[in-house]
């Protein structure tokens, strides 16, 4: 059994080592002939799996990508071709939701309000858009959800209506890229939509950049609304432009955490040896570093024991893991010299959730809520 497998996917050949021949290929970068002898494809979303790159995959039995979203992947070719394909859902909306809370506290800060008095949409209730849900409910915020296609098929959810989204402070994008039925998201926000919006706005756009229509935000000069950017259109040649005009802007990393990522490949391991009748050897607990009382990390959070849970302490307790200002400095720093936003992520430091360090709080309220924000408290 020979299995290619994206270089990026961490403790890959730890997990799959003893089902087959692992071959690592580098980022992205997999061509249709590589594929001639190949049982498992195992990608991230930067390879674009099309009929073109499944050509000569005639053994190629399954395929699977270590990422939540699938629009990389042409899922008619794949059937065409009798291949079973999965993704790794969910894997890594945990970090996503800790992204979006540190833009939201990095905005509340830097531009003085407070987040319980504002409103936030979540335009997709998904995985990722059902945490950030649970963030912003335990911050205070008012929340609007909006997901007609979960409406559809789920009698205990209802949501709310398009025209409410755009009256909130802040939107928060979470649905996939698509591009047909009844509720397509390409170009969700264009020109119309955008033009009905204020510049005291809020967009976060932490799913797919052409959920936005870049063009009619530049077209939009000073009035476009305030943008967090992670996720860019014509990815990884993005528009500098667009990024000179964010508050945030990022390399599409929301979703990098080290647990986020590892989840994708422990993921795809119990569906493969699911797919196979294989008996699973390993589990993530295996391979996650646990925190030491010398990290980093947990020399920063113990600061924050005996401290109150306000909007500033909670602000400097999420910058201990992770302080969103860095990335985008560093971002601005690489386009600067750089057309393609690829080196960055491969490089990407490892970032960690915040359940990864024990945290001691001595009040109970303050316990409860942090809790809810996904903090590992005692
Ligand atoms: N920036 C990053 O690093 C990451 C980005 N993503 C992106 O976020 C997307 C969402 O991820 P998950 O929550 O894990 O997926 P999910 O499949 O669990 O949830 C997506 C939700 O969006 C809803 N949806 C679909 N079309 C919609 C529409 N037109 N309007 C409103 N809602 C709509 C679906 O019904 C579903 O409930 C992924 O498809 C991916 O593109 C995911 C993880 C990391
Ligand atoms: O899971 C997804 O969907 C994402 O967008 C990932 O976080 C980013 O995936 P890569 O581009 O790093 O494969």
């Amino acid at each position: 059994m020979k299995i290619l497998y994206d270089s990026v996917m961490p403790y890959a050949e730890a997990f799959f080592g003893h089902i087959g021949i692992c071959e690592p290929f580098e980022l992205g970068k997999i061509s249709s002939e590589a594929l001639a002898n190949a049982d498992v494809l195992l990608t991230r979303s930067t390879t674009k799996v099309d009929a073109s790159l499944l050509e000569c995959g005639n053994n190629l039995k399954f395929v699977g990508t270590a990422t939540a979203g699938i629009n990389h992947f042409d899922t008619a070719a794949l059937d065409d071709k009798n291949i079973t394909w999965t993704s790794a859902a969910g894997c890594n909306a945990r970090a996503v939701a800790e992204y979006v809370l540190a833009a939201l506290l990095y905005l509340a800060e830097q531009d003085g309000f407070l987040l319980k008095n504002k409103q936030i949409a979540i335009v997709g209730v998904g995985a990722v858009g059902k945490q950030v849900a649970d963030i912003a409910t335990a911050l205070g915020m008012q929340v609007v959800l909006y997901d007609p296609p979960r409406a559809a098929i789920d009698a205990n959810f209802s949501s709310s209506i398009f025209e409410e989204v755009l009256q909130a402070d802040i939107i928060s994008l979470h649905a996939p890229l698509t591009h047909n039925g009844q509720y397509p998201t390409k170009h969700m926000f264009n020109s119309d939509v955008l033009n009905s919006m204020q510049s005291s706005q809020y967009i976060v756009s932490a799913s797919r950049g052409e959920l936005i229509d870049t063009q009619a935000l530049l077209d939009m000069n000073d009035d476009c609304p305030q943008l967090v950017m992670d996720c860019w259109e014509n990815e990884p040649y993005i528009s500098t432009d667009l990024m000179s005009r964010c508050r945030l802007a990022t390399a599409h990393i929301a979703g990098h955490s080290l647990e986020g990522k590892a989840r994708g490949t422990s993921i795809l391991y119990d569906k493969l040896c699911a797919f196979l009748g294989v008996e699973k050897q390993h589990s993530l607990a295996e391979f996650l570093p646990q925190m030491d009382h010398s990290h980093e990390l947990t020399a920063c959070t113990q600061s924050f024991a005996h401290q109150n849970l306000n909007q500033t302490s909670l602000s400097s307790l999420v910058k201990c893991f992770y302080d969103i200002e860095n990335d985008d400095s560093f971002f601005r720093q690489h386009m600067a010299k750089s057309e393609s936003i690829t080196p960055i992520r491969k490089n990407y430091p490892i970032r960690r959730e915040f359940d990864a360090v024990d945290i001691s709080v001595d009040d109970a309220a303050d316990k409860l809520t942090l809790s809810s924000l996904g903090f590992s408290v005692s």
